[in-house]
């Protein structure tokens, strides 16, 4: 079938089994085609094929509502709602978002990225629907891995208070990104094999009862002996106790099985969970036979081998440098130990892993326990270090407020994908940190102007053992710059003159120098002499070079890629404003105050105007201005 002929899912409300699993096969073969050009969430979506034909056969959207958690699975429901003829602009500038996206399509009723929230928002809208005496049906997809977040829990501790109409999908594929992890992946490991008990036990029974004579008796005894045994394995009965019908286990890729199972949790009273047991990567071999979690989301990759397209590297990925900094440290201090929430491989925390089992914490999706046990970690003399993406730690803001900074806690933070991370868009983007953290007493902010500097910047925060430190860096490799054998401690508060100038200075936050010197370079050629500081942390500042650029009286520039209110700008502006610096001229560049959609990073910095062409017209401004004013 040609899908991008597809409008809306009215198309395959009657198909039968035979025409829905020829459907399937021809997704499959779309997704395995489109996504070895643009890269994407490829293990998710083979995996979730037949759920999602089902659910669209039995849910009639977008009057009844589907929401995917953690939405990176959503790729089928878009082919199905009449976006496949967009998938060769798939998390691309301007093209088809990689997650549900309520301005693309009517079918996409709630927006997700970030994991966890999608039984709160069933529960919204299943109330709404409820008070407005409505007849839509809600159901929300969760995987294992989501499930682990706390918000899922705090979910189904009200859903199953308010006993409110809806359906709950468990996607079990017992992958997280790597392998899932916790105590909840276990029970669901229980119930997968109490599954495969259960169908046993009838065939036991069925067996037992056909012994003439005592067969009835022996198999009411074996039953009264297997019922205690499935009150202990039956784990389904963790749902049953919170007031939920369980139904499960579910072969997820048996359309039947699935039919079956979820129209009667549509059409059930209260809410019910469905436990569907996939298989990520289905169909596709190199995906299915993932264990490390490579295909969960990918570049583009070759379909016949499976070979994944690298781009060779010129510099190590600052998540490599973040990891081999903390195993050298880790080699020489017992105290250092890692945490990640369910982040092990972005984070590059596995290979630290590798080398110190006992000394890597997984958390699972859990950032707010992650942040709060890595405070308690502080307190018994452990220095914990709590790798994570920034966009992820906003989930654990609290925590880092009352349990860490007011405590004054030592916990380094090391804030991967800080700044703009491109493809996964807006809901990933790490722009907020520095805003989010900068107004925590106690906390400091630090940024390296390349991989070098960063495992400078961890050694010397981790040995700082005056409260937390944040220490940021981006997603992506470093500046192909020579590593220094030995650590150097870096002061706080200490910036770093990387140019001499005289008519204006540029302060550089983190990975904007190279922007900053390209136009240095520039204004230099039209006779503008640029001073460029490489303004490494953002808490402290630098109070004594602030004062002496007041003194001098040249105009500044402060330069970053992080949002401009509450920054590292702001900062700047806040610290000449309280030391009535009145007369210096100072201006930001950033990112303005929208929420930045995905793209590749160089085509979001020319939307942003972060480019050294704009950062030329910004100091010509300022100079001439400056010079205007001389001239009177
Ligand atoms: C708050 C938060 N933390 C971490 C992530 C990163 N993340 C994206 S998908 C994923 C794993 C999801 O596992 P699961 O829900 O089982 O879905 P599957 O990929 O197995 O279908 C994680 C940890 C996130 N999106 N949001
Ligand atoms: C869906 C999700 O949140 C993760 O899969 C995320 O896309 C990983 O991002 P990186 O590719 O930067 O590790
Ligand atoms: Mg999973």
């Amino acid at each position: 079938m040609n899908l991008e002929t597809i409008q809306d899912p009215g198309f395959m409300k009657q198909y039968n089994d035979k025409e829905l699993k020829a459907l399937g096969e021809d997704i499959r073969a779309f997704l395995i085609e489109k996504l070895s050009v643009t890269g994407g969430h490829l293990g998710p979506n083979l995996g979730v094929v037949e759920l999602t034909l089902t659910l669209h056969q039995l849910y009639d959207t977008p009057k009844d509502k589907l929401i995917w958690d953690v939405g990176h699975q959503s790729y089928v429901h878009k082919i199905l709602t009449g976006r496949a003829d967009r998938f060769d602009s798939l998390r691309q500038y301007q093209g088809l978002c990689g997650f549900p996206k309520r301005s693309e399509s009517e079918h996409d009723v709630w927006e997700t990225g970030h994991s966890s929230t999608s039984l709160s928002a069933a529960e919204g809208m299943a109330l709404a629907n409820q008070l407005k005496g409505g007849d839509s049906k809600v159901a929300a997809i969760i995987g294992d891995g989501a499930l682990t977040g706390g918000m899922a829990l705090e979910a189904l501790n009200h859903i199953g208070h308010e006993q409110t109409d809806l359906t709950i999908i468990l996607n079990d594929n017992e992958m997280s990104i790597s392998p899932n992890v916790g105590a909840l992946h276990s029970m669901l490991g229980r119930i997968r094999t109490a599954g495969t008990y259960r169908r046993t036990k009838e065939d036991v029974d069925h067996m037992l009862r056909r012994i003439p004579a005592f067969g009835s008796k022996l198999a009411s005894y074996a039953d009264r002996m297997k019922d205690s045994m499935k009150q202990m394995v039956l784990s389904g009965m963790f749902f049953e106790e919170l007031g939920f019908t369980y139904l499960g286990p579910v072969d997820g890729h048996d359309l039947d099985d699935l039919h079956a199972n979820i129209k009667y949790a549509r059409d059930t009273n209260g809410p019910v969970i469905v436990h569907v047991l996939s298989k990520k990567g289905k169909g596709y071999t190199p995906a299915e036979n993932d264990a490390k979690g490579t295909w969960h989301g990918l570049g583009p990759y070759k379909i016949e081998s499976g070979e994944v397209i690298k781009k060779p590297a010129a510099a190590p990925a600052y998540s490599a440098v973040f990891s081999n900094t903390l195993q050298k440290i880790a080699e020489m201090d017992p105290r250092l130990v890692a945490v990640t929430a369910a982040m092990s491989g972005g984070t590059k925390l596995d290979t630290f892993a590798e080398k110190f089992p006992d000394r890597m914490f997984d958390v699972g999706i859990a950032e707010q326990h992650a942040t709060t046990m890595s405070g308690a970690l502080a307190t018994q003399g452990m220095k914990p270090v709590f790798g994570v993406y920034s966009t992820f730690l906003q989930r654990g803001y609290d925590q880092l407020v009352h349990d860490v900074c007011r405590q004054n806690l030592n916990v380094l933070f090391g804030i991967d994908r800080a700044g703009l991370v491109g493809a996964d868009g807006e809901t990933h983007q790490g722009v907020f940190d520095i805003a989010y953290l900068r107004h925590l007493p106690n906390m400091k902010i630090l940024m390296p102007k390349d991989e070098n500097e960063l495992q400078h910047m961890l050694y010397s925060a981790f040995h700082n053992d005056d409260g937390p430190t944040a220490v940021r860096y981006p997603r992506g490799n470093g500046l192909g710059v020579e590593m220094d054998e030995e650590f150097q401690l870096i002061p706080y508060g200490k910036w770093e003159i990387v140019r001499e100038g005289t008519d204006c200075t540029i302060l550089s936050f983190g990975t904007m120098l190279p922007i900053v010197e390209e136009a240095a370079a520039v204004l230099s050629e039209r006779g503008t002499s640029v001073r460029i500081v490489n303004a490494r942390s953002a808490k402290p500042l630098d109070d004594e070079m602030l004062e002496e650029l007041a003194e001098e009286g040249k105009p500044v520039l402060t330069v970053e890629e992080a949002a401009l209110k509450g920054s590292f700008g702001s900062a700047v502006l806040e610290y000449m404003a309280d030391h009535e610096h009145d007369s210096l001229s100072v201006r930001r560049m950033g990112i303005a105050d929208y929420y930045v959609e995905h793209g590749s990073v160089p085509e979001l910095y020319e939307e942003l105007g972060l480019t050294s062409e704009k950062v030329v017209e910004k100091v010509m401004a300022m100079t001439s201005k400056e010079r205007t004013n001389i001239r009177g």
